[in-house]
């Protein structure tokens, strides 16, 4: 793999200047690709994975997806070969050609997700998402289940507050195992080449991600937020694309 590429300032503020040897980390919902309705509606650019491939080469390797998703879900909207992160740090694939690493998490008791269950069969276009360790209730087609949603996660949290935490995403309130996040993440890939040594730069759009931008200026690196530096998806895929020009 070449190392080649050389990032450019974001177009929101062109002061910033170039960075070299860097380590991408690029978070995927509403980030990479714009928010839609449901999760599995999402729209992916014919050629973003491709993209992707590209600009992992010419960064030597050093570019993963930091997702909130199932890296299952990963895989089908982005199936290239490129280091991925998946469930808030809980599942990491650093080696694409590897199976992914599960650290030793907990996963919330059946009788939680019988009563999300129970609330959103209550709130047509609300639903329930699963994840390796946890699960999600999306309000985004049911807008007043928002608070109560929050409340029900919340007591179940509070059942096993050692164990578990409430994550609020876009629309949506998360059930996580503690001990995995974005931050988890960022730190077990620099840990290792071919990110150790770079100048990470974590892209996201969500409270979710600040925790892996912290982690990246921790090593003396950036956290941007999209809205911030880019303005959009589009932007962001656009600059990509000039940055995997190499020039
Ligand atoms: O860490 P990310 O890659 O940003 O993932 C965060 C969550 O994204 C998804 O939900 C969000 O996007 C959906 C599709 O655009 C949208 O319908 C929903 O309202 C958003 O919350 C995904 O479903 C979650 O699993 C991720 O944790």
């Amino acid at each position: 793999m070449s190392d080649r590429i050389i990032l450019p300032p974001p177009p929101r503020v062109p002061g910033l200047g170039p960075i070299a040897a860097a380590a991408l980390f690029l978070d995927f919902d509403g980030t990479l690709v714009e928010i839609a309705p449901r999760p599995d509606a999402v729209e992916v650019p014919d050629h973003l994975p491709d993209l992707l491939h590209r600009l992992t080469e010419g960064l030597g390797g050093a570019l993963a997806i930091v997702s909130g998703r199932a890296l299952g879900e990963l895989e089908q909207f982005l199936p290239v070969p490129i280091p991925m992160a998946g469930d808030h740090g809980a599942t990491l694939r650093p080696d694409p050609l590897q199976p992914p690493t599960l650290p030793s998490l907990p996963s919330p008791p059946e009788a939680w997700r019988a009563r999300a269950d129970a609330l959103v069969a209550k709130h047509p276009g609300a639903l329930v998402e699963d994840k390796t360790h946890g699960f999600v209730i999306h309000y985004r087609q049911a807008p007043e289940l928002g608070p109560e949603a929050a409340a029900l996660l919340a007591s179940m949290v509070a059942e096993d507050p050692l164990a578990f935490t409430l994550l609020e995403a876009r629309m949506a309130w998360e059930i996580r195992p503690r001990g995995a996040s974005k931050a988890t993440a960022v730190r077990a890939l620099m840990a290792a080449a071919p990110f150790a040594g770079r100048t990470p730069v974590f892209i996201g759009d969500d409270v979710t991600d600040e925790e892996g931008m912290d982690a990246a200026r921790s090593f003396g690196g950036q956290g941007w937020r999209l809205d911030d530096m880019f303005g959009t998806p589009q932007v962001l895929r656009d600059w990509l694309a000039e940055a995997a020009t190499g020039r």
